[in-house]
């Protein structure tokens, strides 16, 4: 946590969800409506086919809706792409850009990530950029200079603690069970924030930097209680609306 930061718990459901989905959805809305929000804000990235629906559903909750993904421009002869103002049009506030399985999967490098992130500023959306270094990366020692590396050419010199958050995201640590200790979080998340306030100033000391990577309502109090790590990016487990609803719990024992 950041003194003055008020955490943002985020779901990613990547490619997973149907109409069905919908139910946990509604679910994450109620348990919000019932007081968590008095601690935290709450997002859920959903695919685009449900995100008109998903704003639908929680329009009456303070849980908010968003997109996994954007392309960089406004509009265009670019099959299958979905810009940031159809997001936005479909009733998302935020959109995650430069998720490692994007780059890895669309080959989408530092340029491209920090083009997506201005696209939605443009569109009015809150930018939510991905970081992180891979096992090999980490093996070799080189972490923080992935990271420096990456907030370097991934984020736009003009983000501010209002149209930006950056998610740190261990590439080996999604969707594998694994964790890093809180000692490593603590040491990668200063150093984000050094490295942030650098190159954007004092304003960076308000940016939200989120933790992702296996989060869990097990281990949510450990990792969201680290300094400077303001909220989780969470991927399989906001999928269940008791489990995402119990990884925002983890800050009434903050
Ligand atoms: O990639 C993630 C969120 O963007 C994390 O995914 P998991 O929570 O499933 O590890």
């Amino acid at each position: 946590m950041t003194p003055g930061i008020r955490p943002l718990v985020a779901g990613n459901w990547k490619m997973n969800g149907i109409g069905a989905s919908l139910d946990e959805l509604r679910m994450i809305g109620d348990g919000f409506m019932r007081g968590l929000d008095a601690q935290t804000e709450a997002l859920v990235c959903v695919p685009a086919t449900l995100l008109s629906r998903a704003a639908e559903i929680l329009s009456r909750t303070p849980v908010r809706a968003g997109g996994e993904d954007c392309h960089a421009k406004e509009s265009g002869a670019h099959t299958g792409d979905i810009s940031a103002e159809m997001l936005r049009d479909a009733g998302a506030t935020h959109v995650i850009v430069g998720h490692s399985e994007r780059r890895t999967d669309h080959g989408e490098d530092d340029a491209t990530v920090r083009a997506k992130a201005e696209a939605a500023w443009r569109a009015g959306l809150v930018a939510i950029v991905c970081i992180g270094e891979t096992n090999e990366q980490r093996q070799a020692g080189q972490t923080l200079d992935v990271l420096s590396r990456q907030i370097e050419g991934s984020v736009p010199a003009s983000a501010t603690s209002a149209n930006t958050i950056i998610a740190y995201e261990p590439v080996w640590a999604i969707g594998t069970g694994l964790t890093p200790t809180a000692d490593d979080v603590a040491s990668a998340h200063a150093h984000i924030r050094t490295r942030l306030e650098t190159k954007l100033g004092a304003g960076a000391r308000n940016m939200r930097i989120l933790y992702g990577g296996s989060v869990k309502p097990s281990n949510a109090v450990e990792l969201l209680g680290v300094d400077n790590v303001d909220g989780a990016l969470v991927g399989g487990a906001s999928l269940k609306a008791a489990d995402f609803l119990g990884i925002a719990e983890a800050y009434e024992h903050l």
